[in-house]
């Protein structure tokens, strides 16, 4: 099976809930040679505020994919060209592993699932909103975290296999043994990514690299650097 995630090196995730830097524009970062967008973020995530990063993204050529935080916020827009859904395999409550999703199926009933794809995230950062948010254990070696890989993977049926360690670098060891764990699974990897070698160390081993906060902090050229390392790797 062919998917879009299969092609990519870099995406961009762009949180709603965060200003850009002086000057620069939605379609200044979907110019910067990323393969995706992705709309999402944690905390303070609305429908306005969604709404209005995916609109302003909608019109440039740039893959465009909204990541809810909950049901909802997903919006249904005919300028995205999917959803990925997280599904947090280390979470304290099954809410974020299961039940959201269930009550998202309840309340919907048919949902679109050709554009609709699951993430099995292991959070692995304690301090991100997303790992209090939903009590992560993020207490975990290499050989837990490619552990959880070959479950997503071989068991779960998961197409994206999501190493997020949001807001700090991650452990280049326990990417290392993520990639081994994946084959068919596409590897993400996102957190901390901050210039080339950075964005280097992580794309070395993962199949795909998440660019998040730079964008907000910093800009187009920082952002540039990273998927010029992603397509280098
Ligand atoms: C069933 C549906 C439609 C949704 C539920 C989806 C689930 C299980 C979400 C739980 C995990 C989560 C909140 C993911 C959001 C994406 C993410 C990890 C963003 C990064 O967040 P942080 O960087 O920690 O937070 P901020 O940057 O917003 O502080
Ligand atoms: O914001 P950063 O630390 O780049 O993390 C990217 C992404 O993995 C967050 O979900
Ligand atoms: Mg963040």
């Amino acid at each position: 099976m062919t998917t879009p995630w299969d092609d990519w090196n870099h995406i961009l995730k762009l949180d709603p809930d965060k200003e850009l830097p002086d000057g620069v524009t939605y379609g200044d970062l979907c110019a910067t040679g990323t393969d995706a967008i992705e709309v999402g973020g944690t905390m303070g995530i609305t429908e306005e505020n969604m709404g209005a990063v995916i609109e302003a993204c909608a019109e440039h050529d740039v893959a465009l994919y909204q990541e809810p935080s909950n049901p909802e916020v997903v919006l249904e827009d005919d300028a995205l060209d999917g959803y990925l859904i997280p599904t947090v395999f280390n979470a304290g409550s099954p809410f974020w592993i299961t039940e959201a999703h269930k009550e998202w199926v309840r309340l919907e009933g048919e949902l679109d699932w050709e554009r609709t794809t699951t993430e099995a995230y292991i959070v692995m950062n304690p301090e991100a909103d997303v790992a209090e948010l939903t009590e992560a254990n993020c207490d975990l070696g290499a050989d837990d975290v490619a552990a959880y890989a070959t479950v997503a993977e071989h068991m779960f049926g998961q197409e994206i296999v999501y190493v997020e360690y949001s807001g700090m670098l991650g452990d280049e060891g326990v990417i290392e043994a993520a990639a081994e764990a994946t084959d068919e699974s596409t590897l993400f990897y996102g957190g901390g990514i901050h210039d080339y070698d950075s964005a280097y160390s992580m794309a070395q081993y993962a199949d795909v690299i998440v660019v998040g906060d730079l964008a907000h902090d910093e800009g187009i050229e920082a952002v540039r650097e990273t998927v010029a390392a992603a397509n280098d790797a």
